[in-house]
């Protein structure tokens, strides 16, 4: 199973320029909002045409710009779970899975449609109709739909951007359920970084159109190559930074020095290190630790982020903020201790840009 894509169009003020393959892995797309992650999923759909560029899925050529090639919709064996689901809402939950499969005989039909209501355990609500079921119901009910085709590649368009945490927890859980058992591509866009750690293999992450990063999940999550990309995985803690020596840099906003465990580039812009990788220093003969006083700090019900200054920064009056992600637990044990809390940024988890 493989899908390869290389697309370009120019749309006022916009343009798509990407070119990325992909196997039976699950794919994420990871962007901001209007970085053309939808617009990806419609062109690979057919929905929307490039100007120029080809896709190929598996041996069949969907697109190609050349050759004058551009299979419709319905040929192109691809399955598109929308952002809003876009079911009918004038029929019922069967109809609705057997919407693209309308040219098969009545019996096959029939069978397709029974294995996906089991499928999505929906089983006995087979007559309801869209507005009848809850958010998370539709949802399966368009998933089931996208997979009775028979897709080679499944395309999922921030799929639970409309369900509450506690749903979308759950429906993470189910997707990938779901998902193992399907054998084809499948791609799945989102701007929300925590669904792609726990739901994709690999990611491309996308910033106006052009891609910042690619490669396996966790490696993108630990070394971004870039801000942006750094950015849209969570990285939170930035500052400009000076080359120094191989396995020094100097961190300008923070005013500290910082060793590293991999070596430095002479044109190293920033140094980066996730809010929860911070570490409260045991001694002071370890690498890179910094005196910091509470600024603020934000509460979630479990998570407590805390604000920064280092020290030298305080004495300098700047006020670049280190944010520091804890639990409750470690708030209320760190709270009332005497400041400048002594911090360490570990030279394993420092992000260089
Ligand atoms: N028909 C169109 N005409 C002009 N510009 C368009 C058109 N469709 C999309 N765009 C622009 O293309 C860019 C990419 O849109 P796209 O919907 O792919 O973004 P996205 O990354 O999926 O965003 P979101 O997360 O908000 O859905 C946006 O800047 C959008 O305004």
């Amino acid at each position: 199973m493989k899908l390869w894509v290389d697309i370009q169009k120019k749309l006022p003020g916009f343009t798509l320029d990407v070119k990325f393959e992909t196997d039976g892995e699950i794919l994420g797309l990871l962007g901001a909002s209007g970085s053309g992650k939808s617009m990806i999923l419609r062109c690979i759909a057919g929905i929307d045409t490039p100007d120029t560029g080809r896709i190929i899925l598996n041996d069949r050529t969907l697109f190609d710009s050349k050759r004058r090639i551009d299979l419709p919709c319905r040929k192109r064996k691809v399955g598109y779970l929308f952002q809003n689901y876009a079911l009918f809402p004038n029929m019922t939950v069967e109809d609705n899975i057997g919407f693209g499969i309308e040219d098969r005989k009545r019996a096959d039909r029939i069978a397709i449609i029974e294995e996906k209501v089991k499928m999505i355990k929906l089983e006995g609500l087979e007559k309801r109709y869209p507005n009848q079921l809850s958010g998370g119901q539709q949802q399966r009910v368009a998933l089931a739909r996208a997979l009775a085709i028979e897709p080679e590649a499944l395309l999922l368009d921030e799929p639970f951007s409309a369900l509450d945490d506690y749903l979308r927890n759950h429906m993470v859980k189910q997707l990938t359920e779901t998902l193992s058992g399907y054998q084809g591509v499948t791609l799945f866009v989102t701007h929300n970084m925590d669904e792609i750690y726990s739901i994709c293999h690999r990611l491309v992450v996308l910033s106006s159109g052009k891609i910042e990063a690619k490669g396996g999940t966790e490696e993108v999550f630990s070394s971004p190559p870039s801000l942006v990309s750094a950015q849209l995985t969570g990285c939170r803690n930035f500052s400009p930074a000076i080359y120094k020596s191989p396995f020094e840099l100097e961190a300008t906003d923070w005013g500290i020095n910082l060793k590293t465990k991999r070596e430095i580039p002479k044109q190293i812009e920033f140094v980066g290190i996730h809010a929860h990788a911070l570490e409260l220093a045991l001694t002071e003969k370890e690498d890179n630790v910094f005196e910091g006083r509470l600024n603020f700090i934000s509460e979630t019900p479990s998570r407590v982020t805390v604000y920064l200054v280092t020290e030298k920064e305080a004495r300098r009056q700047e006020n670049h903020q280190i944010q520091w992600e804890i639990t409750k637990q470690m708030w209320s044990e760190l709270k009332d201790k005497p400041q400048p809390w002594k911090l360490k940024m570990n030279p394993e988890k420092l992000i260089i840009i």
